[in-house]
Order: structure tokens, then sequence, then C-alpha cells
């Protein structure tokens, strides 16, 4: 299989992203409240919590969506926090907005090769972007390998299976090289057996890139996260590794209990890591 160019050099800075004393308030209600985060570079973290603590909020406000009301984001050690979210995109961190990310009437490999013209963006004129077409086409035609949809090259993507769909779009959010990735909820709304060969999928694409995704299913969490980082109520009450996570009496009270007691990987990754 193809892999991917590692997007994480030994030079880069001791984390990949930070959180620092983040808050966001919508209106009188401060939803997050002070959440600190510092991510290695290379990590794959799982940001769990119970309904409405604030994890989508958390990644809306890494990704630029929304402004933080103060505290401040940085991305390799340069703060993003303000910026617009194709500017975060240019400094390479890809986030995936699900399926809105895929062309139903574009192909496999088209959809790829626009993910990749993409990222290159309007850095380029309209010249210079033909001249790259070449490398844009054997980047895709890699990311095709990559997600394995290599035999669905010219299958328009709205008859793709659902999750063959989610593959193109990991793929679409990887195409520009990003060297952090977050993820919302990538297995949600698949069968056990496509959730366990997925976590692989993302395993592999991931390789040598920092990974957040946003889970409620803890047996992809468990699968797939080196740390886990816990919120509730807008702050980071945990991170740390999957099993002192597990074991941590804070985490047990505030929230998971029984539901990280009983968690167990998928077969297909338990000791993959
Ligand atoms: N744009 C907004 N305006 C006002 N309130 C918002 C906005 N976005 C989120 N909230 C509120 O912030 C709180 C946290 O929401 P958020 O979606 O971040 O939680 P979550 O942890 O992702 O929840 P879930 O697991 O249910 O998806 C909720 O009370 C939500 O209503």
């Amino acid at each position: 299989m193809t892999t991917s160019t590692p997007a994480v050099s030994p030079a880069t800075q001791a984390y990949a992203l930070e959180l620092r004393d983040l808050r966001k308030r919508f209106g009188k209600t401060e939803i997050i409240r002070g959440a600190n985060l510092a991510v290695a570079a290379g990590e794959r973290v799982a940001i769990i919590g119970p309904n409405g603590a604030g994890k989508s909020t958390l990644f809306n406000l890494i990704s630029g969506r929304f402004a933080p009301t103060s505290g401040e984001v940085l991305l390799h050690g340069a703060r993003i926090d303000g910026k617009k979210p194709f500017e975060i995109n240019r400094l390479g961190l890809s986030r995936s907005f699900q399926i809105t990310n895929i062309f139903p009437n574009l192909s496999v490999f088209e959809n790829l090769r626009c993910g990749v013209l993409w990222s290159l963006g309007y850095r380029y004129s309209f010249w210079r972007l033909l001249r790259k077409l070449h490398d844009a086409n054997e980047r895709a035609a890699q990311l095709m390998e990559m997600i394995h949809l290599a035999h669905k090259r010219e299958t328009l993507a709205m008859h793709l299976t659902y999750a063959e769909q989610r593959a193109l779009e990991i793929g679409i959010t990887i195409a520009g090289g990003a060297s952090v990735i977050l993820l919302d909820e990538p297995t949600a709304g698949m069968s056990h057996s496509e959730t366990a060969h997925f976590i692989e999928l993302i395993r592999s694409v991931t390789e040598g890139r920092t990974l957040l995704t946003v889970e409620h299913d803890m047996g992809v969490v468990f699968g797939l996260a080196d740390k886990i980082a816990v919120v509730v109520y807008g702050e980071v009450i945990a991170f740390d590794a999957p099993e002192k996570v597990r074991a941590n009496a804070r985490v047990q009270e505030a929230y998971l209990g029984s539901a990280v007691a009983d968690a167990q990987a998928p077969a297909s990754v338990q000791g993959g890591h």
C-alpha cells in the first residue's frame, strides 16, 4: 500500500496543538470554561464527554469557526485563535465536515483531485495550477490507494456505500497534507464490522500526523486513541492514556462510570497499541 509522507518533522515544536485557558461565551452562558490541553505531535486523541459538555464547541474554536471569548489556541507553537478557518487550514490543520465535503456528482478520483487542488489554493494563479495538475493527479491516485478506493476510481461519490463515502471524506481531509487532523465522529452510522475496518484505515492514513476526534463510541475511543481528553462542563477534567482515564475516579464520578469500565475495543484492534 502507498504510504504518506510523514507530516511531522523532528524539528516540530513540542506540542502540535495547545489550548490555554480557552473560554467561549454564548450570550450570558460560558460554555467553554478555561479549557487546557497540550497534544504532542503524532498523538491520536479522542475527546469524550457527556452531551452538551462542549466538545463540538471546542472543535469549532480550534478550527476557527468560532473565535474564543478569551484564551489561546496554538498550532505548532503559533497562535491561531481568531484566524479564519481557511487560514488555519493553510497552516496545516484540516477538519472533516462529514459528507458535506464530497461532491456527489464527481467520481472518487475527481473528488480527491479537487481536495488536492483546493489545498494548493488561491496562492497559485490558474496557469500555475494547471502546471500543478500533474502533481495533483499523482497525489489523488496515492490518496485513492490509501483509502482503499482505487477500484472505485470512476464511481460517482453518490453511488458509494456510506462507509466508502466516509473514507472518501477522510481522503479529502488529508489531501492537503495537513499535520493536524480533526475528525468529528468518524465512524458514526457504521456497522460493527465497518467500524473495526475503519479504525484501521484512520490509523494508517493518519500515521505520523496528529489526530483529534470527537467520539461517543467507546469501542472507537479505546481502539484508536493514544490519549483521551474528557470534557465536562467546558473543562478538560482529564487527559491521559485510555487505561488511566478508565481508572480515573473523577472521570467515573463526573461522567462515564460503567461506560468506560465496560468499553471494549473492536476485536480487530484490541492490543493494537
Ligand atoms: N452557536 C451557539 N449558540 C449558543 N449556544 C451554543 C452554540 N453552540 C453550542 N451551544 C451550546 O453549547 C453547549 C455545548 O454544546 P456542544 O455542541 O459543544 O456540546 P457537545 O459536547 O458537542 O454535545 P454533544 O455530545 O451532544 O454533541 C450546549 O448547551 C449548546 O446548546
